[in-house]
């Protein structure tokens, strides 16, 4: 691929205590792109989203950000880059309208009031930038709404502020099929205006519909990377299951290092 990554990360170790969770991961996130991070219930997905979150250290290993090696301490490292992450619950306030959740602890302000107007205008431009019609008003408590509405503020907040890469984990876990559609047009339309976008997703179908790239960890190994248009659902599924690539047609290195 010619492109350079907007993120990678080279050889990441984690360990807690004897537990040695990731096992010199690589990961690569490119501008424009969706690629999506799969793996079975404990494969490593949450520890290495979470090293790059800031909220966990990271034992060895690099982490480029826009080709520059850069060093993350916490996530005020993350945000600063414009690293933005949708955790799977969320974390809105139900009892907060949608504009006071998008701004909640970066309030726009007007000498020493709060810019409701202005927060106001950016939470609609935003929403409408990202062509999401199904929120009536952005003065609408959030405990109003829908799973899937809930689903469009919290990442439309993590694009507020100019961010570069956003990683939505299982954005679609818990939604219908009208909803779940809604938000993989979302997810897919963050990437078509650049952004490189990380999705975390158990649903197989979900991944295949909207990826540029699929990663795949294997007991904190990464088994390959490979090309959405390259692999069908099984073959996929091997990969989280087994490790191995072999009906690909490629050993997982050789995946890795050849196809992306
Ligand atoms: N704080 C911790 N202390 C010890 N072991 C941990 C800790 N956090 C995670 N692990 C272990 O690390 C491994 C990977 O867990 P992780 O949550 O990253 O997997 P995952 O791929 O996100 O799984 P899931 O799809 O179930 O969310 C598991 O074996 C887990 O038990």
């Amino acid at each position: 691929m010619a492109e350079q990554p907007i993120l990678e990360l080279r050889g990441i170790n984690k360990s807690f205590g004897p537990v040695h969770v990731l096992h010199d991961v690589d990961f690569a996130v490119y501008p424009g792109q969706v690629t999506a991070l799969v793996g079975d219930n404990g494969a490593g997905k949450s520890t290495l989203v979470k090293c790059l979150a800031g909220i966990y250290h990271i034992d060895t290993g690099q982490v480029f950000f826009e080709g520059n090696e850069v060093h993350i301490t916490g996530p005020r490292d993350t945000a600063a880059l414009g690293v933005e992450i949708v955790y799977q619950d969320l974390a809105l306030a139900d009892n907060l309208d949608i504009v006071q959740n998008m701004f909640l602890g970066r309030e726009m302000k007007k000498g020493a009031v709060l810019d409701e107007a202005s927060m106001e205008r950016k939470a609609r431009d935003t929403l409408a930038s990202l062509s999401v019609r199904t929120v009536k008003s952005v003065r609408q408590l959030v405990s109003s709404l829908s799973g899937g509405q809930r689903q469009t503020v919290a990442i439309a907040k993590s694009v507020l502020w100019n961010s570069k890469v956003v990683l939505l984990d299982e954005p679609t876990a818990a939604l219908g099929v009208a909803q779940t559609r809604q938000v993989l047009d979302l997810v897919r339309r963050l990437a078509d205006q650049g952004l490189g976008v990380v999705l975390i997703s158990h649903n197989m179908n979900d991944v295949l519909e909207v990826s540029d790239n699929v990663s795949a960890l294997y007991l904190g190994r990464l088994a390959a990377t490979v090309k959405a248009k390259d692999v069908n659902r099984s073959q996929i599924v091997e990969l989280i299951t087994s490790g191995r690539s072999g009906s690909i047609g490629l050993s997982a290195a050789e995946a890795t290092s050849t196809t992306i």
